[in-house]
């Protein structure tokens, strides 16, 4: 589990993260989201006791990193995968980070196999693909089977199958029961890939929710079409509905849900030939909650 609580880290002039408190719990993909700059690297690496918090905290297992026992057997981490030292094989990159650790040779080979590097193990990183990189950093943060793991921007420059590859590792790891956290600033990916959002602008927190209760705030209306549309556009607004006329000769009705809307059509004989709830993309409601913070930022940033 992670608990952010309170946690607010100034550099200088800058306040990058302001009183931010979320949890996130075992089981599920937890999107961590915001424009550039909102604060979520600097939110990780507190996690990872990279960053010192100005004040607040941010906990891992009910404890600060620095506190950890066996901080690479709790949690596991991929902030930038650029960062390996590229005259060095897979396998001794990850022997590196395993010694001393009290990690041996064969989880070295197994989380090789597991990010399908397995065949390229005995290759020098400094010819490694930005994809290997990304899998080989994969591994990395796997090496102590920790319960806990923070993915930074992790399909950034990736190739399709890549992506995909990422979001399926994601999915697998949620469902073996460990806690993700994984941050992006495209909306359109944590759709595919969590199951829950955290969204914060400017260091704060702006919305926590499910993918699924996302999509039912941002909801448009129905879209209903129907032969009789004039007479059925009469029985809603008598109803109380608002109806707007789309220019195809549908109606986007607000006020009334799609069951209401089907008995009212019953009951006055009209039948319907489309029935949609619409809402906008997420990719809407995503850029509509970080503009709010826009405007919040403008007088709110360095203090
Ligand atoms: N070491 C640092 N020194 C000074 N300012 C910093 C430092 N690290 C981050 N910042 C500033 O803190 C703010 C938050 O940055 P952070 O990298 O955490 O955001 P982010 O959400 O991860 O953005 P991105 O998606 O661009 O990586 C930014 O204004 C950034 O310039």
């Amino acid at each position: 589990m992670i608990e952010v609580n309170e946690l607010t880290k100034r550099y200088g002039p800058t306040l990058a993260v302001d009183r931010l408190s979320f949890t996130v719990k075992p089981g599920y993909v937890a999107g961590f989201l915001g424009p550039n700059g909102a604060g979520k690297s600097t939110t990780m690496r507190t996690v990872l006791g990279l960053d010192r918090p100005t004040s607040g905290a941010a906990l891992v297992n009910g404890r600060r990193y620095t506190e950890l026992r066996r901080p690479l057997h709790e949690v596991g981490a991929l902030l930038d995968a650029g960062a390996v030292h590229g005259g060095r094989t897979a396998t001794d990159h990850l022997r590196c980070l395993a010694r001393g650790n009290g990690i041996g040779d064969r989880r070295v080979r197994e989380v090789l196999e597991r990010v399908g590097l397995g065949g390229v193990a005995g290759k020098r990183i400094g010819g490694f693909s930005l994809g290997m990189r990304q899998r080989l950093g994969m591994a990395a943060a796997l090496l102590g089977d920790p319960g806990v793991l923070l993915f930074d921007e992790p399909v950034n420059g990736l190739d399709p199958e890549g992506i995909r590859w990422i979001r399926q590792l994601m999915r697998s790891l949620a469902a073996e029961g460990r806690t993700v956290l994984v941050s992006s600033h495209l909306m359109s990916e944590m759709a595919l890939t969590a199951d829950r959002v955290l969204i914060i602008g400017r260091g704060r927190l702006i919305l926590e929710s499910s993918i699924t209760e996302l999509a039912e705030r941002f909801a448009q209306g129905v879209l209903v079409r129907a032969g009789a549309a004039t007479e059925l556009a009469r029985a809603l607004r008598a109803a109380g509905a608002d109806v707007a006329p789309e220019p195809d000769g549908g109606l986007l009705v607000g006020g009334l849900a799609a069951p209401a809307i089907s008995e009212l059509a019953l009951r006055h004989r009209i039948v319907l030939h489309e029935l949609t709830p619409r809402s906008a993309s997420l990719e809407e409601a995503y850029l509509e909650l970080t503009n709010e913070s826009v405007d919040y930022r403008a007088e709110g940033r360095a203090r």
